[in-house]
Order: structure tokens, then sequence, then C-alpha cells
């Protein structure tokens, strides 16, 4: 029995689309109530949770789409799951969710066996976790968690703060706020928050209108596909980038603290970073004593065919922090070295220090993945539809540029000629059944949960097939 069986006897056989627009006449009247309360403009239809199930999105309509976006890439196993039904129903979760403990101040007898569990699914040379509440939390915290780190190392672990440090800082000024900076790169998404979204460049409009912190973006590595067949020109453009992270680190106005990379950037276009690259990345972060921070929140929790997708690259020694969200539904960082704790505590701090009822479900996600080694079938699956998708890149080239993912497992994308094309692609393809994501101005990006199997990828193909022939 397949994982989508066993877990959904019932999930519907192929999408069902009863409606003529997307969305639906009862969505459009929804979205314009909801509107009244919420900023609903970005809404594509009302969903219906109740009657989603496994890899199919239900909306109020009765419209039944097979979902390949899954939240924007955040849910790992499918809607109603019944092991997370379960790990729901728990008195342990209700303790979580009624009595949310301020868990710095006052933690429960649960959290150590909750934070265990997690650190069961750390990424290789992590070992240690602390909790955030999304993935820019998760972005950010890891900043400061850097910055200590990187002053501790210049004063000393357990040396005090100087008075003057102590009085600076309540003036926003050196050297209790030192001038330190993270190194991010060009097309990065890391999150919408005031320091996340300094080291976020994928898109104008996520950062208008609110200051910034002046800090230096490397370009990322811009492969031509297939990247089999463009090899030499690929290595020449990773060691391009290197030299300009090298150099942006050597001469960058402050001190460059930290360095923050998605493996695959996803948000930003689905642009891949070679292993070669990431490996380099660690040499030059150790040269310059800077702390190396991996952004797992979208690549994170199986889709690309690993747990982690930077541990294809094998980076030696490991990272020293790595950032989740999303298909963890907690967020948080990974880390291995115990300086990374700070050394007093309340600096690393907040009421809730998390969200026990999240970890707790992170947990059991996490332990699903493992028992029903969902990773292999996600490669399995993804070989599968990649090959399919080949097929019809060679009828319609220009509809399908850039097909990128292959051994990624289901993390696939490719890009269309213009934003216009992609957007009626996306909107057909809705019409056609599948509810898909794009990313970047121009690519499609494929997120289906990790039960996604060859019948859905069936399913997929033939409709994207129909909806290309018609654009
Ligand atoms: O689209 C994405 O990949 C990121 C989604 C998100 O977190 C955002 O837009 O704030
Ligand atoms: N980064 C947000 C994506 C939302 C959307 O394009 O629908």
């Amino acid at each position: 029995m397949t994982s989508a069986e066993s877990y959904y006897p019932d999930e519907p056989v192929k999408p069902v689309v009863k409606t003529s627009t997307i969305p639906g006449p009862e969505s459009a009247k929804q979205i314009a109530q909801l509107d009244q309360v919420f900023d609903a403009r970005p809404a594509y239809f009302i969903a219906d949770y109740e009657k989603s199930i496994g890899n199919y999105i239900v909306d109020v309509d009765g419209n039944a789409y097979l979902d390949l976006y899954a939240q924007i890439a955040s849910i790992a196993l499918g809607y109603n799951n019944p092991a997370l039904i379960k790990a729901a129903q728990t008195p342990e979760m209700i303790r979580a969710l009624v009595d949310r403990p301020a868990s710095g101040n006052f933690p429960s007898a649960d959290l150590q066996k909750t934070i265990k569990q997690i650190l069961k699914f750390a990424p290789k040379g992590q070992d240690h976790v602390w909790s955030g509440l999304s993935g820019a939390d998760a972005n950010e915290l890891a900043f400061k968690a850097a910055f200590m780190y990187y002053r501790a190392n210049q004063r000393g672990y357990d040396t005090d703060f100087s008075t003057e440090e102590n009085q600076s800082v309540m003036e926003n000024t050196a050297p209790g706020a030192p001038p330190l900076a993270v190194l991010s790169f060009k097309r990065a998404f890391h999150g919408r928050l005031f320091a996340s979204g300094s080291t976020t460049v994928s898109k104008p409009i996520h950062k208008l209108d609110f200051p910034a912190f002046d800090w230096p973006h490397a370009d990322y590595p811009s492969y031509k596909y297939p990247l089999d067949q463009y090899e030499q020109e690929n290595s020449l453009e990773d060691d391009r980038c290197l030299a300009l992270v090298e150099h942006l680190i050597k001469t960058w106005k402050t001190p460059v603290a930290a360095l923050i990379i998605e493996p695959i950037q996803s948000e930003g276009g689905d642009n891949h970073a070679s292993n070669y690259f990431l490996q380099k990345l660690r040499d030059i972060t150790l040269k310059h004593k800077v702390v190396y921070i991996v952004d797992e929140v979208q690549t994170g929790v199986g889709a690309t065919g690993k747990f982690w997708c930077h541990e294809y690259a094998d980076i030696q020694p490991p990272v020293d922090l790595v950032t989740f969200s999303k298909k963890f539904q907690s967020a948080g960082y990974f880390f291995h070295d115990p300086k990374f704790v700070p050394n007093k505590p309340y600096r690393q701090f907040n009421t809730w220090c998390g969200e026990p009822a999240r970890m707790i479900i992170a947990g059991a996600i996490g332990q699903e993945i493992v028992d029903k080694d969902l990773t292999a079938q996600v490669l399995r699956v993804g070989d599968y539809l990649f090959q399919k998708l080949e097929a019809l890149q060679s009828k319609y080239p220009t509809r399908f540029q850039n097909l990128r993912g292959r051994g990624r497992g289901t993390f696939i994308a490719w890009d269309l000629p213009s934003p216009e094309e992609r957007d009626l692609l996306l909107k057909k393809l809705k019409l056609n059944g599948c509810n898909v994501g794009g990313c970047s101005t121009n690519a499609v990006r494929l997120r289906p949960t990790l039960t996604f199997e060859e019948k859905h990828a069936d399913i997929f193909i033939e409709a994207l097939s129909k909806t290309v022939a018609d654009l």
C-alpha cells in the first residue's frame, strides 16, 4: 500500500472543477466578506479545510484541486493527515494549546521530550536547537545568535560587558550596538521583518518603505541548463560568485559577521547552488571567521529527497546554523557549537521561546517521514515527474525553459518566457484542476507534499499538457 493510500483511502481519484471561474461564486462572495476584516486581495479562493484531504485542496464551491503548492510549500504530509490528527489529540497537545507556557521562565515537564524528538531530525552535524515562531523569526534569531557569537569571539566568551558597552547600547550606538553586517545574496528570500528584510532581495514589494540595514548582497550563481551540458560555464559562474563573496567580506564598510544562503533560492526563482559552491562558502567563512547560516525554511523537511537539502553538499566542517520553518510547522535554528548559547541568560529570550504545540507537530511530522521513508518516495516520484516534464520540454521548448531540479525530488521548476504567460499558465492550471505556484516573476515551482505519488504526477502532467497546448 502506498503512503497516500494508507493515509488517505478517501482521497479523490482526480480533480473536480465545478465552476467556470476561479474564484467560483461562493469563494468570490466570501473573499469580499473577508476583505472587510482582512486584506483578502491575495486570496485565490476560500478553502474548505475540513473537506481537503491528502494531496487535494477543496474550496467552498466544491472544486477539488490537486495541490502542488501546499500552502506555499508548507504542508509536509497532506491535508487532514491521520498521524498528525492523532498527535493533535493528545493530552500533551491540549496542555500546550490551552495553558501555553512562557517556556523561558516556566517550561513544562513535556518540553525536554518535545525538543529531543525534534533533535532526532536535526541536519547532520547539528545537535542543538532553538525555537522561534516563523521563518523570518528563525532567521532573525539566527542573526542575533551569530552577532553574539561573533562579538564573544572578539571579547572572550566569559568576559563581561564593559560600562561603555552597557551605556552605548542604550543609545543604539557602538560599541554596545556594533556596526556588523550579514551578507546575503541577490534574489534571496529570508523573510519580511527588519533584519531578515534587509537580507531579502527578491522583489521590491517585500521591502518598500522600510528602513533597512546597509548590508552586502553578493551574486548567487546563475546556471545554464541542462547542467550536464554547461559544466564548464557553470563552474566559472561558481568561481565568479565566490570571488565576489570574498571581496565583499574583505571590503564591506562594516565587518561581515554572518553569511546566509538558501541552498535553492525558492521565492527568488528556484535558483540552485552547486555542492561545490556551498562547500567553498564554508572555506571562505572559516577563513574570515564569518558565521555560516543555511536557510532551509523552504528547502527543508524532505521535498528535495533529503531531509535537509544542504546535506547533498556534505559541507565540512558542518555549517554553523541551519534555520527552518514551513513544512516543519515549528520554526527555529539548529546548531552544534555550544558557544551559540549566549554567555548570559535573557539575551536570546522572549515570552514564548517557541510554540510547544507546533514543536509537537514537528516531531510527529519528522517521525512519519522517517518511518514511511518518504524522502526515498520523493526522490522516486521526482525522477518520474522530471522525465515527464522533459518530454513536454522537447515538445514546447519556449514554455519549459531552464527546467531544473533533476535529482532534487519534487523540488522542480522551470521558466516561462514572460510573467504574463506564467500567470496565465497558473490561472488555467487551476481551471484544469491543479493548484500550482510561481516564484520569481516568470517561474513555475512545484511544491507538492511528500505523499505525492506517480498517480498524482500523471494527473498533473495530463492537466499541464492540456493547459500548455491551450495557452
Ligand atoms: O513564496 C515564498 O517562497 C515565501 C513565502 C513567504 O514566506 C512570504 O511571501 O512572506
Ligand atoms: N511569496 C509569496 C507568493 C505568493 C504568490 O505569489 O501567490
